[in-house]
């Protein structure tokens, strides 16, 4: 069975900026106190599991358990066709300890002229966010979203994080990195449910149908 949150406030689980907007502003709607493991001071578990599934498990139980608060957590990354999905779960780590995304997205792109792939159908990529919503007492609820486009290079614009200048969604013409947050949501609530554009809007919106129960809209 499936548990709808009925706490007033859930942990965010995450030490990313760009993410934790996303994810305040994906929660809007549903009158949620959300609050990050950052400002909770919560320590970063290591993200060991080979899955984005399980590590967004680590890090939703991890933070549930020192909080004793419900704890969305959010693990994501690119994964480029050509490159037998790398980054994918590697995706922060390709940063480096920097998190230099600048450099992280160079690598992608030098990777696919080294394997002569120069043509938008062989850059072919998908985004993919696993989230949890894990409970201290240990219930989990768990879905992935994804969305497939291709790898531009260079980047184009500065308006989201990470991967964004490089990843030119399906049916789209400007990159996640030049839209506002708004079109690279693309989220879109009616009475069947919702729908998104991005992996973390797609996602978001099936755990909320789940557990979040009615948007309430401007
Ligand atoms: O684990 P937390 O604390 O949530 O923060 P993180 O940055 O380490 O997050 P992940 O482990 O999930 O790694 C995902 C990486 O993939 C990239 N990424 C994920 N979603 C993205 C998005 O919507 N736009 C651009 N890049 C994204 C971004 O560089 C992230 O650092
Ligand atoms: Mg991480």
């Amino acid at each position: 069975m499936s548990r709808r949150l009925t706490e007033p406030k859930l942990v965010v689980a995450t030490h990313n900026a760009g993410k934790l907007r996303e994810i305040r502003e994906l929660l809007a709607p549903f009158g949620v106190e959300a609050v990050s493991a950052g400002e909770l001071g919560l320590p970063e578990p290591e993200e060991t599991g080979t899955t984005f599934a399980e590590n967004a498990r680590i890090k939703a139980e991890a933070a549930a358990t020192a909080s004793g608060l419900p704890a969305l957590a959010d693990d994501s990354g690119i994964a480029v066709m050509a490159l037998w999905g790398a980054p994918g779960i590697f995706s922060a780590r390709w940063g480096g300890p920097q998190k230099d995304f600048g450099a992280a997205m160079a690598r992608v792109a030098a990777d696919l002229e080294a394997r002569g792939k120069t043509e938008p159908q062989q850059r072919r990529a998908a985004f993919v966010a696993a989230l949890c919503l894990a409970w201290p007492d240990g219930h989990v609820e768990e879905i992935e979203g994804a969305v497939e486009g291709i790898v531009v290079w260079p980047p184009r614009g500065d308006r989201g994080f990470g991967y964004d200048p490089i990843f030119q969604p399906d049916d789209h013409q400007r990159t996640f990195g030049e839209m506002s947050s708004e079109e690279k949501h693309g989220i879109r609530w009616s009475a069947e449910g919702g729908t998104g554009l991005s992996h973390r809007a797609r996602a978001f919106a099936a755990l909320a149908g789940r557990c979040l129960g009615e948007p309430v809209l401007p």
